[in-house]
């Protein structure tokens, strides 16, 4: 195993794991024994408890970490310090913030590789994806950190010398709750625009990847925001449910599946707090015949097997055109075959293993479902055993394409969150739009064609809050991201997210006398 990372300039929390930190840092060794809260700028147990979890390494099925679960009073304490921690930050100017939010940025890239490695033993994605995942996390929090200083309001002239002008104000006390996928990049994509506009942030993350969060408020800590702006509750629908209802909380911005979107957002209304939901989907990639073969293949692995399938935008339903469908299909699948599975810390895996036994059983539930109706698998589609013992109860399976796929087929209509690509042959750029377009989801789409007018056509037409034109799963921090439909509303990154954590207040000034009615 190659590992960058060295002694120097690891995170307290890595630092206190171990004698010796580059040891525990190799797939199947790494255990962590310290709280896993976060609250007024230190690591502590919670004041009390709403159950505990298990956290696994995926690579090896080991348990890394036994949790406690917050309970109402751990979260209220949460809250409180960030009330505290909101007074002061919310004072600063945005030059003040600004270079905060830099130095955090700085810290992360510095870090990268520890990040990186805590990440990949966590959530089982390959190191080289994981590496590519902090850097659009210290990227994002540069990019806010960028507007930070330039949030400003307007100046509107009145008749007579009046004026009114606005103030662009943070929220307050913001929730962040997020999914297992990608756990750091989560926790920066809400709290850098949330911080940026001056708010604090309790942040939730799944239970199933607690650790990566931790990183990250050290690092908030260390580059100088004040104590208890940014905290770490864990735990589950319990604790997560605390957070949306408590009366201090301002926002809610949540990651994760439709169903819990929905509970989110009804807690959420009863107190009239504004949401950001980040859901899930099944999105189409449209391949036409005219496209760049090579570049349509790369991108068709590109939106299916990023994070062994385990993506929101995803483009699993993959459109081709009758008269490219063979060979592409038969290129798709000798990429396919050719991803190396097997430990996520290894420079060359690019397939790690699923998040937890469950989720791998439902995958593989959803390609024998497919096959009963009538789905061709051309290749993966099982349980991949890695040579290497200490990796043999890890959740592995291989990439699967099927085909015969109908728009009726389970696989084609449900979120499988998997590495399983459904192909599915079109005629016409109506007909495909048509079906593209027939799913409550809207997160994502994608359309592959050397036709600028058609590609523009089509993107217009294709109801999803993300469009890809020749490429797939390219997130720079500088573009909105969010859904349509059923995969939310509101967005993460891009100029736009400012408006998410802040609202503006009208100021109306009066130079002459009052006008009065009476
Ligand atoms: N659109 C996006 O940006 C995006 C990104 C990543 C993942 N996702 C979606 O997330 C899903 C996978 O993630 P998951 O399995 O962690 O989702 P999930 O909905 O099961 O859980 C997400 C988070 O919500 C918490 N939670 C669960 N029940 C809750 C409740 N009643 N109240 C408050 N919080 C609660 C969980 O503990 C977790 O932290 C997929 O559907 C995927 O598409 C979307």
């Amino acid at each position: 195993m190659f590992l960058r990372a060295g002694l120097v300039g690891l995170s307290p929390l890595v630092r206190s794991l171990q004698p010796s930190p580059v040891a525990a840092m190799s797939t199947g060794t790494f255990v962590v024994s310290q709280p896993l809260n976060y609250r007024g700028g230190a690591r502590v147990e919670p004041a009390d408890a709403s159950g505990t979890e298990k956290a696994f390494e995926p690579a090896t099925g080991r348990v890394i970490a036994t949790f406690t679960c917050s309970g109402e009073k751990e979260v209220n304490l949460a809250v409180q310090n960030a009330k505290a921690a909101f007074k002061i930050w919310s004072q600063k100017s945005g030059m003040e913030r600004c270079r905060i939010l830099l130095e955090a940025a700085r810290i992360i890239r510095e870090r990268e590789d520890e990040i990186a490695t805590v990440e990949c033993i966590n959530n089982g994605k390959s190191i080289f994806e994981a590496r590519l995942d902090i850097d659009t996390s210290w990227q994002c929090l540069e990019y806010y950190a960028g507007l930070a200083a330039s949030m400003a309001g307007e100046h509107i002239q009145l008749p007579g010398g009046s004026f009114g002008y606005t103030r662009r104000e943070p929220l307050g006390v913001c929730v962040g709750i997020g999914a297992w996928n990608y756990p750091f990049q989560i926790a920066s994509w809400k709290s850098a625009p949330a911080l940026a506009c001056g708010n604090a942030m309790v942040f939730k993350p799944s239970p199933f990847t607690p650790v990566s969060a931790l990183l990250l408020a050290e690092i908030y800590t260390e580059a100088g925001v004040p104590p208890g702006l940014f905290n770490v509750v864990q735990g589950g629908a319990a604790t997560g449910q605390f957070l949306c209802q408590h009366h201090d909380v301002a926002k809610v911005s949540f990651t994760g599946s439709v169903p819990t979107g929905m509970k989110i957002m009804e807690m959420s209304a009863k107190g009239i707090k504004p949401v950001t939901l980040e859901l899930g989907g099944k999105s189409p990639l449209i391949i036409f015949s005219d496209c760049d073969m090579n570049n349509a293949v790369k991108g068709a692995l590109m939106a299916n097997f990023l994070t062994q399938g385990q993506v929101c935008c995803n483009g699993t339903r993959v459109f081709v055109q009758k008269e490219i469908l063979d060979k592409f299909t038969e290129e798709v699948v000798k990429q396919t075959q050719r991803i190396k599975i097997g430990d996520p810390l290894l420079e060359d895996t690019r397939m790690g293993p699923l998040i937890n036994r469950p989720h791998l059983e439902r995958v593989l539930g959803f390609v024998k479902v497919a096959k009963e109706q009538g789905a061709k698998v051309l290749c993966g589609g099982d349980i991949y055993v890695p040579e290497d013992p200490k990796l043999k109860d890890g959740y592995y399976m291989r990439p699967c394409v099927l085909t015969n796929c109908r728009d009726d087929m389970t696989c084609v209509k449900e979120e499988i969150f998997g590495p399983v690509m459904s192909i599915l042959s079109f005629d016409t750029e109506a007909e495909v739009l048509e079906r593209a377009n027939d799913t409550t989801f809207g997160l994502a789409a994608g359309v592959f064609t050397r036709d600028i007018q058609r590609a523009h056509r089509v993107v217009a037409e294709l109801q999803a809050g993300t469009c890809f034109i020749n490429n797939y799963n390219v997130s720079p921090v500088e573009l909105p991201f969010g859904g349509y439909k059923k995969s939310g509303f509101g967005r993460e990154n891009g100029r736009v997210t400012i408006e998410y954590y802040s609202q503006l207040k009208t100021v109306c000034v009066e130079m002459g006398d009052v006008e009065s009615a009476f």
